[in-house]
């Protein structure tokens, strides 16, 4: 464990691996924390560098006051891995952390050599859904919303295992004040022109069970970049990497021997 002062903001991350690899960054979704990546980490081929952290207001990193700015999440992850001396990376992101990897792509075509749009969008839902959440989490806290979120977050099956309470609970024990302010950057994010402009390889994954960011979305999505790859995960819904974790690394896997990152 880890923990970086950025102008400020404490940064609870992780640096496993091989120091001296390719290095996978890995960016997780509203609500969740690094765990997110806990099962798919130890199934990545051997000899890369793997970094993962806690976005602003989430886990184990600092909360500030909302509403954030996509600009500042981004800036957040650009600090972080200037500060670890990273170049080159394989960026890995889901949902809103699929957003904030657009955004550093698009930003820092030194840092960012190949990126995995999983479960995301150019843009996310509209603003009035957004504000909505919003007010519903100042009044009732995250657990008003709980189960709601969960029925998109998994599959029917994977809501009736003993694993899916642990899950459960880490998302109404986040910050309200970090929910709700990245909520806020999700409601403000249009990234369709931007990302059209990127040009590296690309790959796409969704959940045929989604019902945050559906397969059609991701597909348009990473459709915007010329020459990328897209990979539907049958059976599972906004996080794969949770519910299917095997399919998820053989699929990250194939991306990253595609692409040389080793
Ligand atoms: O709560 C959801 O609907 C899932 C989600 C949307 C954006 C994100 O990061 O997670």
């Amino acid at each position: 464990m880890h923990v970086a002062d950025l102008k400020g903001l404490k940064v609870h991350y992780t640096d496993e691996g091989d120091p001296n690899g390719a290095p996978i960054v890995f960016v997780n979704s509203l609500g969740t924390d690094l765990r997110l990546w806990d099962k798919v980490v130890p199934l990545l081929p051997a000899g890369l560098r793997i970094i993962r952290y806690d976005k602003r207001g989430h886990g184990l990193s600092g909360v500030t006051p909302g509403p954030y700015k996509m600009g500042t999440l981004v800036g957040d992850l650009e600090r972080l891995l200037d500060h670890l001396g990273v170049r080159d990376c394989l960026l890995v992101g889901l949902s809103i952390g699929g957003m904030i990897a657009q955004g550093l792509a698009v930003k820092r075509m030194d840092m960012v050599r190949a990126v995995v749009l999983s479960n995301t969008g150019a843009k996310i839902g509209t603003a009035d859904m957004w504000a909505d959440r919003i007010a519903a989490v100042k009044t009732g806290g995250i657990e008003a919303l709980a189960d709601a979120i969960m029925e998109r977050w998994f599959s029917a099956s994977f809501r009736e295992t003993e694993e899916f309470h642990a899950w459960r609970n880490m998302l109404v024990r986040q910050p309200p004040e970090g929910y709700a302010g990245c909520s806020a950057a999700i409601a403000g994010t249009d990234f369709y022109t931007p990302t059209s402009g990127l040009r590296l390889p690309a790959l796409g994954i969704a959940g045929s069970e989604d019902g945050s960011t559906p397969p059609d979305l991701v597909r348009e999505t990473v459709d915007l970049i010329p020459g990328s790859k897209f990979a539907l995960i049958r059976g599972a819904g906004h996080l794969p990497c949770v519910e299917k974790p095997g399919e998820y690394a053989r699929i990250l896997n194939g991306f990253i021997a595609e692409t040389g990152h080793a």
